[in-house]
């Protein structure tokens, strides 16, 4: 049994601490903030992914989980480091790696023995080698350590079946030491592994990431031509996605990307190519047309309400995306600030989260929601949105507009229960 010290107790701390216990090591998961530590010690999972407090319990109870927020303690009882802190977006873009200089701080002034550092938070290129420069700066001598850049790819509220069930799990490495360990320590993982350099590794997270916006950008131009000449996109990405070298994943055009992770990995991979002189047209093309979708369903809103102000607009869907708990970045919450600048009144309603947000009336029941309202924007594809009760939803509504801004609704239903639909690139 391999044991490992997993830092940070977020999305990716918990799902891998977990998953790791799973694939039969022991695991102490620490985290600075210690009210994270205190729920998890409690029973309590302080993200909302379906799956995780059942997987967490149950390696807790076989005694193969831990959870602390001695994270010296843990470093120093621990031979193999995995780091899972945050690498927020700055304002310039760039990414902010305060998180990752404490701890790397933190593990120089504690080592003893030989460690395994293994870096899964998503750096920009060329961090991990000068990881192992600080190491090297700090006297360390080279046969003590290791560092390790092994990226992660789940996605919230996927996180269990994408880490059980991995396209990929790659290792960047700077000599072949390390590897037999890493290979143990992902036994259960059954996938292909790929080996790299450290700097390999951290560009194949950057590409995996700003190729999926890459493609969701290009659904999303393509369906406003559709629009333009009434064609169905649905169709259109049916008919791309059949040929398997397109495939049909991350062709669903909508609001767009948002969430923790695609827009600033965009902007972080955009800054370190800046850095080189190294020009990013696509990917300035790929934001761009990311960051103009929340207008262009407005424009398609005010084909029938030409002036918002005062009108009770519903959005219905208030995170990311579906699954999950998570407001970072939600394109959502940017429609709903726009909403609101034009004088809308605007009301919410979302299967997990409340949301606080000034000038807003959140609600707890999905129908109530729209009581009186004048136009409802599905702005994330939750099932149960799919699944309304349409009839339902006209008796209560003043106006009749229903915005598909997920493209998730079928229109001929809503039409048939007396509702106008709206939609980009569909009927
Ligand atoms: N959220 C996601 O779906 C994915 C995230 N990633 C990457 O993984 C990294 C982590 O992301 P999340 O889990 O979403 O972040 P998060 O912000 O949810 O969690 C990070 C945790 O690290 C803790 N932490 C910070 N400094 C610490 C220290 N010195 N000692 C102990 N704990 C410390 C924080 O208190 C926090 O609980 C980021 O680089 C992100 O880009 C990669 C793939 C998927
Ligand atoms: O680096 C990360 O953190 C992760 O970022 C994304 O995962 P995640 O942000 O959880 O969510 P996605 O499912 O990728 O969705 C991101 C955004 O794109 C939008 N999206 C997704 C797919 C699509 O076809 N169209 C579309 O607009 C979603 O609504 C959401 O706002 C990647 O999919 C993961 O592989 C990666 O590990």
């Amino acid at each position: 049994m391999i044991k490992i010290c997993v830092v940070g107790a977020g999305y990716v701390g918990l799902t891998t601490s977990a998953a790791l216990a799973e694939f039969g090591n022991e695991v102490q998961c620490v985290d600075i903030e210690q009210s994270k530590i205190n729920m998890l010690n409690q029973g309590l999972i302080p993200i909302y992914e379906p799956g995780l407090g059942e997987l967490i319990q149950k390696n807790v109870q076989q005694g193969k989980l831990h959870f602390s927020f001695d994270v010296k303690d843990s470093i120093k009882n621990n031979s193999i480091i995995l780091i899972a802190v945050g690498t927020p977006p700055k304002e310039d873009g760039s990414s902010d790696l305060s998180y990752i200089n404490n701890i790397v701080d933190t593990i120089v002034s504690t080592i003893q023995d030989y460690k395994i550092v293994i870096t899964k938070s998503t750096v920009p290129p060329g961090t991990n080698e000068w990881i192992h420069q600080i190491f090297l700066d700090m006297g360390i001598d080279e046969t003590m350590f290791d560092i390790v850049s092994n990226p992660e790819f789940l996605r919230e509220g996927m996180a269990l079946w994408d880490i059980f069930h991995p396209n990929k799990i790659v290792f960047g490495t700077k000599t072949n030491r390390p590897i037999k360990v890493l290979k143990k320590l992902y036994e259960g993982g059954r996938a292909p592994l790929i080996f790299t350099s450290l700097t390999g590794a951290e560009m194949i997270k950057y590409a995996s990431n700003a190729f999926l916006a890459t493609k969701i950008s290009f659904a999303n131009e393509i369906a406003r031509i559709c629009d333009a000449y009434n064609v169905e996109y649905l169709d259109v990405a049916k008919g791309l996605g059949t040929d398997s070298r397109i495939g049909r994943h991350f062709l669903n055009a909508g609001l767009g990307f948002g969430g923790s992770c695609l827009p600033k990995d965009l902007s972080s991979l955009k800054h370190s190519a800046l850095r080189k002189n190294v020009d990013t047209k696509l990917l300035d093309a790929v934001l761009e047309v990311n960051d103009s979708q929340i207008e262009l369903y407005l424009k398609k809103l005010n084909t029938l309400l030409p002036d918002l102000a005062g009108k009770k607009i519903t959005v219905w869907g208030v995170t990311f995306k579906p699954n999950t708990d998570d407001l970072r970045f939600s394109p959502s919450i940017a429609l709903i600030n726009e909403l609101i600048n034009k004088g809308a009144r605007v009301h919410t309603y979302d299967p997990i989260v409340q949301l606080q947000l000034p000038s807003t009336c959140s609600h707890t029941d999905q129908y109530e929601s729209i009581s009186n309202s004048d136009a409802l924007i599905i702005a994330t594809e939750w099932e149960q949105f799919c699944d309304s009760n349409w009839a339902d939803v006209k008796s209560r509504m003043s106006r009749s507009i229903i915005l598909d801004a997920r493209n998730c609704l079928d229109g001929e239903t809503i039409r048939k229960n007396g509702l106008v639909y709206l939609g980009v690139g569909k009927q």
